[in-house]
């Protein structure tokens, strides 16, 4: 393989890795139908289209219904391919947008089951996730306004911001009101006070929508001259009760955009922005990624740390699969309630890593969401209702045939309690630690053993690959990694490589 400086760009090699690009694409089978039945939390990939100043680059992403494949050039250490070879990697998702995609398209597909389970009284979400300039602001502002002609019984409107640890109201009067975040009795994060705007029509709606979009904080970043420097919530609340929460995150942001706030003169500002965006967007990441390991059920006792920031916090009841969908005994169990929509640019450079990053994390949310429906087919103690909880309990004999009267809980809800929890049930009965030891331990000891001979027996759970690699983004496993290559028409070749271009 013939090898050039990776800042040699021509026009002769764009268009051979443009040859690759295009005999990787049409090697691809054509993408089944979206799936009919959509899970509680479903996964989508939006590629936005390439701006005016990223024509001199072959797109890095096709989206390809529940994959999406993103391409870099083939080489090692700085040096390129010369005759224009790209290595490939898949993605999974549930289903994903190409850059040519309308937003009534994406709207039919991510939000109208939603405003559905809304209407039916779910709390639900939309949340655009993805890196700075890559497409958040535009969907979920064309998002949200389809809602708004789509929905015919919203009686209120809310909207703050978050940044860092304040949380500030878009729409009180005087504006950017600071407000607090507590943890009601039902161990819910709600933001005190926010101001409800009361509408009657679409008209009205729209005019509130607009406002809360003129006070967000917004900066001009090289990346992107309208930047979003906040975590913005904008809901919608409905007469039944539900709600829909559109919630743009503001974008990751790297090295190179620290650098281009130097250039623009203003990076003290900017480098604090950046932190808190990164700080929350980091613990973000850290929950959907504990979130598959608990799914998984390796450990049993993975501590998800939602209580880590504000972000992560209000977006627990969007995010944690158990108490995802709002029916059932211990919640979940109900519709769809959460879109998770991954937004990734087409560009390389910066783009390239934050694209991969994007949807590795996406990729864990597919994971822990498929997780979750085995689990909800699994049958073992997680599964049992109030009275088999009960009679376990009372089974333990002496001393626990009392305290069984404080386990009216579905194993799930005894599952996923903390042992603190249980062990203030018990004292509060008149038992003692060591009582709520036993029942906490054996109780989690049970269901992992059920777990493991479902997994022997190959049962329910499907064996899942292993994590996704990154391109030599710092992750580990099998990628699925092929080299493609001008004329090579189907063609594919295992990449042993671990070049880091982009
Ligand atoms: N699907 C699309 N079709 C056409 N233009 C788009 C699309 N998505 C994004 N854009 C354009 O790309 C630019 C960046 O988009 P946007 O501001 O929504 O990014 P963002 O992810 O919200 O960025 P940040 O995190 O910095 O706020 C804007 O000019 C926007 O109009």
């Amino acid at each position: 393989m013939a090898f050039q400086p990776q800042t040699e760009d021509s026009a002769a090699l764009l268009a051979l890795q443009n040859e690759s690009l295009l005999s990787f694409n049409s090697s691809l089978p054509p993408p089944p139908h979206p799936p009919s039945s959509i899970p509680p939390s479903y996964v989508v990939c939006r590629v936005r289209p390439p701006l005016p100043s990223e024509a001199d680059s072959f797109s890095r992403v096709t989206p390809s219904g529940p994959a999406v494949h993103v391409h870099k050039p083939a080489g090692k250490a700085g040096l390129v391919d010369a005759t224009g070879k790209i290595v490939s990697k898949k993605f999974q998702v549930h289903s994903s947008f190409s850059s040519s995609s309308t937003n009534s398209e994406v709207y039919e597909a991510c939000c109208q089951d939603l405003v559905k389970s809304a209407a039916g009284g779910q709390d639900t979400f939309v949340i655009c996730y993805g890196q700075t300039g890559s497409g958040k602001t535009y969907t979920a502002t064309s998002l949200m306004t389809l809602a708004t002609s789509d929905l015919d019984s919203v009686s209120h409107v809310s909207s703050f911001e978050l940044r860092g640890a304040v949380c500030s109201d878009l729409l009180s009067t005087p504006p950017r009101n600071e407000r607090k975040v507590r943890t009601d009795e039902s161990g819910t994060d709600v933001v005190q006070h926010l101001e409800l705007a009361p509408v009657s029509s679409r008209g009205e709606i729209e005019a509130l929508l607009r406002t809360a979009a003129e006070f967000r904080s917004t900066a001009s970043t090289l990346a992107n001259p309208q930047s979003s420097r906040s975590h913005c919530f904008t809901q919608l609340h409905l007469e039944g009760g539900g709600s829909l929460t559109f919630v743009d995150l503001a974008g990751a942001e790297g090295k190179e955009d620290l650098a281009a706030h130097c250039e623009m003169g203003n990076a003290e500002e900017r480098l604090k922005e950046m932190k808190e965006i990164n700080g929350s967007l980091g613990d973000l990441k850290e929950c959907i990624r504990l979130n598959l390991e608990k799914a998984k059920g390796r450990s049993a006792r993975v501590h998800v740390p939602y209580r880590r920031s504000l972000l992560t916090r209000l977006l627990r009841r969007a995010l944690d699969p158990e108490l995802q969908g709002g029916g059932g005994e211990g919640g979940g169990g109900g519709g769809h309630s959460t879109t998770f929509l991954a937004h990734v640019a087409p560009g390389g450079g910066s783009q390239f890593k934050g694209t991969v990053n994007t949807l590795n994390y996406a990729e864990f949310m597919v994971k822990a969401s498929r997780e979750e429906e085995e689990r909800k087919e699994f049958k073992g103690p997680e599964a049992w209702s109030k009275s088999q909880v009960v009679e376990w309990v009372k089974g333990l004999g002496g001393e626990y045939v009392a305290l069984s009267e404080v386990f009216v809980l579905t194993g799930k809800q005894l599952h996923i309690m903390w042992q603190g929890d249980v062990v203030k049930r018990v004292i509060a009965a008149g038992g003692t630690e060591a009582n709520a030891e036993l029942i906490y331990n054996t109780f989690r000891d049970m269901v992992a053993d059920a777990k493991k001979k479902a997994r022997k027996e190959g049962g329910a759970r499907r064996k899942l690959g292993p994590p996704p690699a990154g391109f030599g983004a710092g992750a580990k496993g099998g990628a699925e990694a092929l080299i493609y290559g001008a004329g090579m028409s189907g063609e594919c070749v295992e990449n042993s490589s671990k070049g880091g271009n982009a």
